[in-house]
């Protein structure tokens, strides 16, 4: 490592640490991740350390998604520890969010949420295509470069999609919980693709809210709470998978819920644009759009995909009606049975 000049600290999760350094031998700026033996021990750990790197490998080359540049075994500690070295590819659309937006209680402009979903979409639909099941999509792993570019990061929960070859049962445990796909919270050891594609919708709706989220639930239930209250459960119960889901039983899945209100929360959104975000949101996730179908629509036919000349400095009418998370039912009681 002594090739590199550590710069500072970028991010910190789970796994490991993040930091900004400088490439001694080309001046070029990285970003080093350093994965935490506690991420796992001996075999788990070393397992957990080379799905990432096999991730980011056969990810390669995909101008949204982060590129991996080198993967080193951390002398320090006997060899507990690893560090990733990848390109640095800018601010996270959550600090965006925050700093530019939520702040200044400024929408995202509809095309430039669209510009970022395009993207993501891309990038999403390339590991599909792969095999691949990213399972951690969230605002902190999507990477702004402030020239337009736009990347995803964190492969730390990334696998192989198992395409129904019958391999052992997925943790349902993965997923930010804002981001966690219903089925997920359901207790699903099968899902799919759709897991990635439910986390992208509540991206495109938080854009478009100028960074607040979707579905800030506060527990498991909380989350599914809000879920269903806000578009509904209708269909849900008809989906052949869902007598299968260990949580199917709970007194949440038999409560009475109004239709989705989806629209209502997001006022000026194109109807394009809303047949995207609906899409994306759809509970069952037989009917959820995948990511590569999601590009065929039409909100993305007119849309070059460049970045716009400027982001505007006035605030604009918002795609989103004030305060949506507030409105949305308060915290379950029901206990999962
Ligand atoms: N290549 C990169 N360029 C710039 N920033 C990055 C890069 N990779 C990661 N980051 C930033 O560092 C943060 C932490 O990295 P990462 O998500 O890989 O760690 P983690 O331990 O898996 O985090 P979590 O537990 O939140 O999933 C990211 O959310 C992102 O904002």
């Amino acid at each position: 490592m002594e090739h590199y000049e550590r710069l500072g600290k970028i991010g910190e999760g789970t796994s490991g640490v993040v930091y900004k350094a400088r490439d001694r031998r080309t001046g070029e700026t990285v970003a080093i991740k350093r994965l935490r033996a506690g991420a796992g021990i001996g075999d788990a750990f070393d397992e957990t350390f080379r799905r990432e790197v096999r991730c980011l490998e056969a990810c390669r080359g995909h101008p949204c998604l982060v590129e991996l540049l080198a993967a080193h075994r951390d002398p320090a500690g006997g060899g507990t520890g690893a560090f990733l070295v990848m390109e640095h590819a800018g601010r996270s659309l959550s600090e965006v969010m925050r700093q530019d937006y939520l702040a200044e209680r400024r929408p995202f402009p509809e095309a430039e949420a669209r510009r970022v979903m395009r993207r993501l979409l891309e990038g999403v639909s390339a590991m599909h295509s792969r095999g691949l099941l990213h399972r951690d999509l969230k605002p902190d792993n999507v990477l702004l470069d402030g020239r337009g570019g736009v990347k995803i990061c964190d492969f730390g929960l990334s696998r192989a999609a198992d395409n129904g070859t019958g391999g052992a049962p997925y943790t349902p445990g993965v997923a930010t919980l804002w981001y966690r796909a219903p089925e997920l919270i359901l207790g699903s050891g099968d899902y799919d693709a759709g897991v990635d594609t439910w986390a992208l919708g509540c991206i495109m709706a938080e854009l478009l809210a100028g960074g607040a989220p979707l579905f800030p639930g506060r527990s498991e239930m909380d989350q599914l709470n809000r879920v269903f209250d806000t578009l509904g459960m209708q269909d849900m119960p008809s989906w052949p998978g869902f007598v299968r889901l260990p949580r199917a039983g709970s007194p949440l899945c038999r409560r009475g819920r109004p239709p989705s209100r989806l629209r209502e929360l997001f006022p000026a959104l194109s109807a394009a644009g809303f047949d995207v975000l609906a899409g994306l949101l759809a509970c069952r996730p037989d009917r959820r759009l995948t990511a590569a179908d999601a590009l065929h629509y039409p909100w993305f036919a007119d849309a070059a995909g460049a970045a716009p000349e400027a982001l505007p400095d006035q605030p604009r009418a918002s795609c989103c009606a004030v305060g949506f998370a507030a409105g949305v039912a308060g915290v379950a009681e029901a206990i999962l049975a």
